[in-house]
């Protein structure tokens, strides 16, 4: 028996599972961790014991609790270890004393350590973290600002408090590596693209492929055959097209940034807004009632490119357009259900029509890179597998390419459902389905850890 602890470091949160595993079997869950809002603390860190024999004996604390102090990735991970560290000594007394089966979780039986690594550049297979793995990674850091370095600040933690495991890095971008070569490239200079690795990546791969299995499994489809557009919508957005099981395309690019806006990224705009958007904008709109005035001599203020580049992933998205990086409160004020949750300001109704219109723009581009051949229109990630006005919204637009209409119902009792693949559609014959799967990056990681464990 060995367990596996798989750590996801999203750009506003930590996930964490933990796995048992006997030889040739799979991973079994036995325990989750997360802590979200790290981007806007307080943040809130759950610790949840799925199934581990004794553990009624022991109070494992499943409430959510704001925890004020962990204000990056790595904090949250120590937090999370000392937890851990607690809970296995609880568990040994409780069973010891009842004399009961007794699942050993001490830190020491955890064998190897998985990483969700945004960007991997040109590797795509996992590999285990050693000095030059930990550089190579580190060299990509600011083609991911958001991600690899708190990835590796959390690798560099595992190493220490975990010295007896093996950390093995997982690369969001090994999913798109079949991404076709005129998809992949931006219209520039191929010589300085291939030079400098500068071309479409594409990220959110290990939810991509733990959906693309799941789906085929609900389907009974061969996963090779199997063409879905999926929506993994969280605090960081993407839109996939998969075809045959591969990405064909996505709406991420070289970084993070491009595509869907997200809880505090741009996504797409006119790249030479970047040269525009200065504090004092040389198109000064309001002072004259929306009549566009030649520049203002001397206003321009100078951005510099790097800063622009902070500033597009780290004060956008629904953050600069709505005031908060919680998609839930943008859906409850843009559609009050009481007068107590009605506002006069139509920033959330512009943060969500936004954000919809973006995703049908990517939905009805991938209609077409599929040529209506399509399964399922799937939904995943944070605001994807909850927000049921944004399903709502996307499932009706989407009824003129064929697609079943929403079963309203369904689509209001997901979060009731059990199953990782929820149908949320009426069942109409021959339509193409519309689905939520409930997306788990780190089970996608310890099954992959777990075929190749064996051969390490
Ligand atoms: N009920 C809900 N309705 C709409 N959005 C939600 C709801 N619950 C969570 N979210 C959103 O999900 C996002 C987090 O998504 P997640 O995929 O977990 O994030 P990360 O990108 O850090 O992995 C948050 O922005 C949160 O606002
Ligand atoms: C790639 C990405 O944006 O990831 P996340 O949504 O976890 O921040
Ligand atoms: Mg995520």
């Amino acid at each position: 028996m060995s367990l596996i602890l798989a750590v996801n470091a999203g750009s506003s949160s930590l996930k964490i599972s933990l796995f048992q595993r006997q030889v040739n079997d799979p991973p079994r869950l036995v325990l989750t961790s997360s802590t979200s809002s790290i981007s806007s603390p307080p943040a809130k860190f759950t610790f949840k014991v799925v199934d581990v024999p004794g553990s009624e004996l022991t109070n494992s604390g499943h409430k959510e609790s704001a925890e004020a102090d962990l204000r990056d990735h790595e904090s949250a991970f120590g937090h999370f270890v000392d937890k851990l560290a607690r809970y296995a000594e609880d568990l040994k007394q409780a069973t010891q004393a009842t004399g009961g089966d007794r699942v050993n979780l001490e830190l020491g039986q955890i064998r190897n350590v998985c990483h969700r690594v945004v960007h991997g550049g040109n590797y795509v297979e996992p590999v285990v973290i050693t000095e030059q793995t930990y550089h190579h990674i580190e060299r990509l850091s600011d083609l991911a600002p958001l991600h690899n370095g708190a990835a590796l600040r959390v690798i560099h933690a595992a190493i220490t408090v975990l010295p007896n495991s093996r950390s093995i890095a997982f690369f969001d971008t090994a999913f798109h590596k079949h991404l076709p070569p005129h998809v992949a490239a931006y219209a520039i200079d191929q010589n300085v693209a291939r030079k400098r690795g500068l071309r479409k990546y594409g990220f959110h791969g290990l939810s991509y492929a733990f959906i693309t299995r799941s789906v085929a499994q609900y389907l009974g489809e061969d996963p090779t055959k199997l063409n879905i557009i999926a929506l993994h919508i969280g605090s960081g957005a993407s839109a996939c097209a998969i075809r045959g099981g591969k990405s064909i395309d996505t709406s991420m690019g070289l970084t993070p940034l491009s595509g869907l806006p997200g809880a505090t990224r741009a996504g797409d705009v006119d790249p030479s807004l970047i040269f525009h958007y200065t504090s004092q904008a040389p198109l000064d709109m309001e002072e004259n009632g929306g009549e566009i005035l030649s520049h203002k001599e001397g206003v321009a203020t100078e951005v510099h490119i790097s800063d622009a580049e902070r500033i597009l992933n780290t004060q956008m998205g629904w953050k600069a357009l709505a005031g908060t990086t919680d998609f839930g409160e943008i859906v409850r004020k843009a559609f009050p259900r009481s007068a107590l949750e009605k506002s006069d300001d139509d920033k959330y109704k512009l943060a969500f029509n936004l954000l919809l219109d973006r995703i049908l723009h990517f939905v009805g581009a991938y209609y077409l890179a599929l040529r209506g051949d399509i399964h399922a229109l799937v939904f995943a990630g944070g605001v994807g597998e909850h927000s049921v006005e944004l399903r709502s919204k996307v499932g009706d637009a989407v009824r003129c390419l064929g697609f079943v209409a929403l079963d309203e119902g369904a689509n209001r009792g997901v979060d009731s459902r059990e199953g990782v693949v929820v149908d949320i559609g009426n069942g109409g014959q021959g339509g193409k389905k519309v689905l939520v799967c409930r997306t788990d990056e780190q089970g996608e990681m310890a099954r992959e850890c777990s075929i190749v464990e064996d051969f390490w």
